[in-house]
């Protein structure tokens, strides 16, 4: 498994208008978007290519395509949602999938209350959405159910990790062939498991409070 934190001073900058409590949801959901696709151009530096030929107005060449089936997108619902159109913007011809997953705020398990993915993922390339990587307990169990299809490469985008949700999965998945690309590695989780200094519940704040 590799970590990257994007270091940018742009992204820094965004970063910081979103940990504010006082930003709106509205502000929010276009610098979760804009923050996205920033790390998704460093998160897909190995996207799968292959040589095209093509003919400009002057003369006949060799270009660059997209290797098919193209990279697939998936965003955990809910607050992942909110990063699909930024990821979407620069590969506008990948496919998308699915996976809604919740977070039982007292035992901290993830729960997968919905999935619309392909059955078979075999040798696919797969870039997930969340901005949030506290426990670590989601993105593990999305990983695991990937894998499970068949993928062959996992590049997760985040905009905040904690250390100790990052532990966990350096631990398990060592070997495994993931990249958790970031914004930010914050410093720890606290008591009920959120992110500090974080920016509070991502979904709620795209979304609104549900219970
Ligand atoms: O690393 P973990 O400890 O598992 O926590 C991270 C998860 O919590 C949040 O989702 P949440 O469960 O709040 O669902 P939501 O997107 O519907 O708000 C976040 O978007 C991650 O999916
Ligand atoms: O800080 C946190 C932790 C989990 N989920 C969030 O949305 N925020
Ligand atoms: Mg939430």
């Amino acid at each position: 498994m590799r970590v990257l934190v994007v270091d940018h001073p742009l992204v820094a900058h965004k970063l910081t208008v979103l940990r504010d409590k006082d930003t709106p949801s509205p502000v929010f959901r276009q610098l979760t978007e804009e923050l996205v696709t920033l790390l998704a151009y460093e998160a897909t530096r190995n996207v799968r290519v292959e040589p095209v030929n093509i003919e400009t107005p002057v003369t006949a060449t060799v270009g660059t395509g997209l290797v098919k089936p193209t990279p697939l997108v998936v965003p955990i619902l809910r607050a992942g949602l909110g990063m699909l159109e930024g990821m979407t913007r620069l590969v506008p011809t990948a496919e998308v999938g699915f996976l809604g997953m919740a977070r039982n705020e007292e035992t901290l398990e993830a729960i997968t209350y919905a999935e619309r993915l392909p059955d078979d993922l075999t040798g696919r390339q797969v870039f997930v959405l969340d901005p949030m990587l506290a426990t670590g307990g989601t993105l593990r169990e999305a990983i695991k159910f990937l894998f499970k299809r068949g993928a062959a490469e996992i590049v997760c985008i985040c905009l905040l990790g904690a250390p100790e949700g990052l532990s966990i999965l350096e631990e398990e998945l060592a070997e495994a062939n993931v990249t958790i690309v970031l914004a930010s590695i914050d410093e720890r989780l606290d008591e009920k498991a959120y992110i500090v200094p974080g920016l509070g519940d991502a979904g709620d704040r795209l979304y609104g409070v549900v219970n």
